[in-house]
């Protein structure tokens, strides 16, 4: 991609194939059903809701629903800021789906990896004001959909009111803990969120924080206390999609309303050129060693010792889900 060419897609996304039906909302109908999104023209928000039960892990089909979400999102003009939100209120995204990762199919592999990487290139490059609703647990390519938005805002964890468990949230680059690296694109997201000395700490150990030390090393911008708000926004109860409409008074969602409608007034071209100012370079030079990564990823995951890891990790979370 030349250089005129990549800037063009980076400020105005490239032309969708599915343009926008002229509704003020877009129903589930209308989404994929591993992505629902929601958009009120009225006041430039949108919304993209991850549903890919039981932990929004991202498959193949999960990144394309992502990315094309986006570019049909970014084709309407009207919109400019999107939230990025879950239906699985105790998980944002578990990350890669690693059962793709287990003895996986050649050709399946690089394609896979490929659709990650345009994950990166369409929501860290695109032209709207993205805002991640993180209510629950954000580990590696959960942490890193999260990162590659422009504002984060984090549920500090609530309690079960019958069992009066506690469930706090975590976020971070956990890959080291799977016996895996974080690709370089990834890590260096880290190291532009919270900072050289922070990430090299984080990425070697695979720390997963809780809210309140994600928010002291910058890795999200504001935690929100689970108190249910005394009244919702009309505006925000409709772009919730019918799996969540429940969620209106939720305090995490309407911290993120308010903070995608301060962007949703910025002037778009002057919001667009200063988040090139940060991005542009990062997102040229990712392109520029795609293949090489590809054919990294494909023979770190395919070796021996690695594959052992990864099916006794797949292993252990499944018995750890039949056990509960
Ligand atoms: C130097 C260059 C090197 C080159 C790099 C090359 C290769 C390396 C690639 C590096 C990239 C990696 C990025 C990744 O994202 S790797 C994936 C990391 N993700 C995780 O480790 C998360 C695993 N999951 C959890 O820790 C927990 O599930 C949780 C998210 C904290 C939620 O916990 P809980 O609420 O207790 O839920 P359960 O654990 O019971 O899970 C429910 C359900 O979901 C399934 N599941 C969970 N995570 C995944 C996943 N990542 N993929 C697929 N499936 C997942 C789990 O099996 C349960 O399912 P069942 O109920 O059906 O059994």
């Amino acid at each position: 991609m030349n250089s005129l060419r990549a800037r063009a897609h980076l400020l105005f996304g490239r032309r969708s194939h599915q343009s926008l039906a002229p509704h003020q909302h877009l129903s589930p109908a209308v989404a994929n059903d591993l992505v629902i999104s929601t958009v009120d023209e009225n006041s430039g928000i949108a919304m993209l809701t991850m549903n890919r039960p039981p932990a929004n892990s991202l498959s193949m089909e999960m990144n394309e629903a992502i990315c094309d979400s986006i570019k049909t999102i970014e084709a309407n003009a009207k919109i400019q800021s999107v939230i990025l939100s879950s239906t699985n209120p105790k998980i944002f995204s578990a990350g890669l789906d690693v059962t793709e990762l287990v003895s996986p199919d050649k050709d399946r592999l690089p394609r896979f990896w490929n659709s990650l990487q345009q994950v990166y290139i369409d929501l860290y490059g695109s032209r709207l004001a993205t805002v991640a609703a993180i209510q629950g647990h954000a580990p590696a390519a959960g942490c890193f959909l999260a990162m590659a938005c422009d504002y984060r805002v984090m549920s500090a964890g609530d309690i079960n009111s019958d069992t009066k468990k506690k469930h706090v949230p975590t976020i971070g680059l956990n890959e080291t803990q799977l016996g895996i690296a974080a690709p370089p694109w990834m890590g260096q997201l880290l190291v532009r969120t919270v900072g050289f000395r922070q990430a090299e700490l984080a990425l070697a150990l695979g720390t997963l924080f809780p809210p309140e030390q994600a928010l002291a090393v910058g890795l999200v911008d504001d935690i929100v206390p689970h108190q249910k708000a005394e009244s919702g926004e009309d505006q925000l109860i409709d772009l919730l999609p019918s799996q969540i409409k429940d969620q209106a008074l939720n305090p995490l969602l309407q911290r993120a309303y308010s903070q995608a409608r301060i962007y949703a007034k910025i002037p778009p071209q002057a919001r667009v050129a200063s988040k090139m100012v940060t991005r542009e370079e990062h997102i040229f030079r990712m392109i520029a060693k795609r293949d090489e990564d590809t054919q990294h990823f494909c023979g770190f995951v395919t070796q021996k010792a690695v594959q052992k890891n990864l099916s006794a990790y797949v292993e252990a979370l499944k018995n750890k889900s039949a056990k509960k």
